[in-house]
């Protein structure tokens, strides 16, 4: 078994944070573990509450990990508070050199916000750095690089300028914006551009935590980067492109996870 683990927040509607990274794992073909950082009351229409899980609770969820299951590949998700940020950081730090995606999920596609203000300067400080990619979407760039994003142009600079923060490459995600969903890649060499046709839809809650479970889940599996980044770009869209013709909710529905079986999986229709 391929053990990855991902440290972020449960949405009780089962689309997004820990609900999605467990199913991404597990679609890919590897085995998913998790350490819960905050419980969201949530659905597809928005966020109703958030407690977030105190301190020793978080470094607790990750020694018992560590100690028996060592990860292959870490994917960072909500983590609520600058506290939680530090935890992680710190006890990653201090347990070698493992793949680390951090998505760096501030706001739910609902508009919720998912991570208080004090916590983006200890992104920046500690766990930023330590990471092996980070993989903000447009709005989290912005605030992150300070940098205004209207074009492809600027996303290559906003990347540019997130590397001085010190993670090994940046992907920023191109989900937000008005052309069609382009992801760029800087690899700390060169640019990648993955290339996507938008998908008319609004079925995107858990997308980004998809996206960033399904690189780190590639990179467990030993793909390089760039190559777990076009596998994860590949799962993604298949999972949109399902979830565009096979809701739930009645707000902006789950990504779907079980695309790919399809026609062969006839019961899953
Ligand atoms: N409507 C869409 N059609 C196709 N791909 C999309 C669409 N919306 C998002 N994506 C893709 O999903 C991934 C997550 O992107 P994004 O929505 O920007 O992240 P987040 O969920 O963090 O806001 C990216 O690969 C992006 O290109
Ligand atoms: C617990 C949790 N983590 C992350 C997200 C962001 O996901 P999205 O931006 O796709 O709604 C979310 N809504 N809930």
């Amino acid at each position: 078994m391929i053990p990855v683990l991902t440290v972020a927040g449960s949405d009780s509607s089962g689309g997004a944070g820990i609900q999605a990274d467990l199913k991404t794992f597990a679609a890919l073909g590897t085995y998913g573990m998790s350490c819960i950082c905050a419980l969201t009351a949530q659905n597809t229409k928005g966020v109703t509450m958030v407690v977030n899980t105190p301190v020793d609770m978080v470094k607790a969820q990750l020694e018992a990990v560590f100690d028996d299951i060592p990860p292959r590949a870490v994917k960072t998700g909500m983590l609520s508070s600058a506290p939680i940020v530090e935890t992680v950081a710190d006890f990653l730090s201090s347990h070698g050199k493992v793949p680390l995606v951090v998505d760096p999920v501030m706001v739910a596609t609902s508009g919720a916000v998912l991570l208080e203000e004090e916590a983006i300067q200890s992104y920046k400080e500690k766990l930023i750095p330590l990471s092996t990619l980070i993989t903000p979407n447009i709005p989290e760039a912005e605030v992150l690089s300070g940098l205004s994003i209207q074009n492809e142009e600027d996303m290559k600079k906003a990347a540019l300028a997130l590397m001085d923060l010190g993670p090994s490459a940046v992907l920023v995600k191109g989900g937000h914006s008005v052309e069609d969903a382009r992801d760029i890649l800087y690899d700390g060499r060169e640019f990648h551009v993955f290339s996507g046709r938008r998908i008319s839809t609004e079925n995107t809650h858990g997308t980004g935590c998809t996206l960033s479970s399904a690189i780190a889940a590639s990179m467990a599996r030993g793909l390089s980067l760039t190559e777990a980044v076009g596998e994860a770009k590949k799962y993604m869209e298949g999972a949109i492109r399902r979830a565009a013709v096979d809701s739930v909710g009645h707000g902006h529905g789950p990504v779907h996870h079980f695309w790919f079986y399809g026609e062969n999986w006839g019961h899953m229709e």
